[in-house]
């Protein structure tokens, strides 16, 4: 009966310490993480999921979307925060409950308490999408933390330093892995190796994340 027991709960949580000011919260989303998943689906039912243009001309492999108040994006005229999804006009769909909730609590368990998200962006991999090193730096306050939820399908995330030339840490996430980092690691360099084949229950050959900020 034990045995079962220990089996069939989902793993109790744990922290592994990245850096002064980071953390990986292993498995802290698990048990939310079909909630989640439903979340993403409401939101991408108003603002769909769109692989935007880097000022360079690049299309990014990552398709994204984003709800809350400010949704991330990025075009030929730059990065920016902005009320209204560019593809419909309308205001970005409402951040679900289930999200705040669960970044809220992430942040206080890494020592951030007062963070208050009103922005996230919700990145779709599918195997061959990638995200080069970069510094999350378009939100206004650098005093709150960035708090960053993987669903589904593993990935390699690396975190990188305060240069972009430093060596970055290769960090394997899975599914309900969530990094904070703020304070003295808010603007380390960080990406994702190109995403491999894979085949998770939940989400098939996808991994989703959620990156939520304050932007404003
Ligand atoms: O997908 C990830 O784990 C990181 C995403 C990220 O860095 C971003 O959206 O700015
Ligand atoms: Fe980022």
């Amino acid at each position: 009966m034990t045995m079962d027991l220990f089996e069939h709960s989902p793993p109790e949580p744990w922290a592994e310490s990245l850096c002064e000011g980071a953390v990986v919260l292993r498995r802290f989303a698990s048990v939310s993480g079909a909630e989640l998943l439903a979340g993403i689906e409401r939101v991408t039912a108003q603002a769909p999921f769109r692989q935007m243009r880097t000022p360079g001309g690049h299309i990014m492999s990552v398709a994204m979307t984003c709800c809350g108040d400010w949704g991330w994006v990025t075009d030929a005229r730059g990065y920016r925060y902005q009320h209204q999804d560019p593809v419909s006009g309308d205001p970005w769909p409402a951040m679900p409950e289930v999200f705040r909730t669960l970044a809220v609590e992430a942040a206080t368990k890494a020592g951030y308490d007062d963070f208050e998200p009103d922005s996230c962006l919700i990145n779709r991999y599918s195997p061959g999408a990638r995200m080069g090193l970069h510094q999350d730096k378009n939100e206004d306050d650098f005093g709150q933390p960035i708090v960053s939820v993987s669903l589904g399908a593993p990935a390699i995330f690396q975190f990188g330093g305060l240069r972009r030339g430093d060596r970055p840490q290769r960090v394997p996430l899975e599914h309900g892995d969530v990094v904070v980092w703020g304070g003295p690691a808010r603007l380390r360099y960080h990406g994702v190796l190109t995403l491999k084949v894979a085949d998770h229950p939940l989400t098939g050959a996808c991994r989703y994340n959620l990156t939520f900020r304050r932007a404003r």
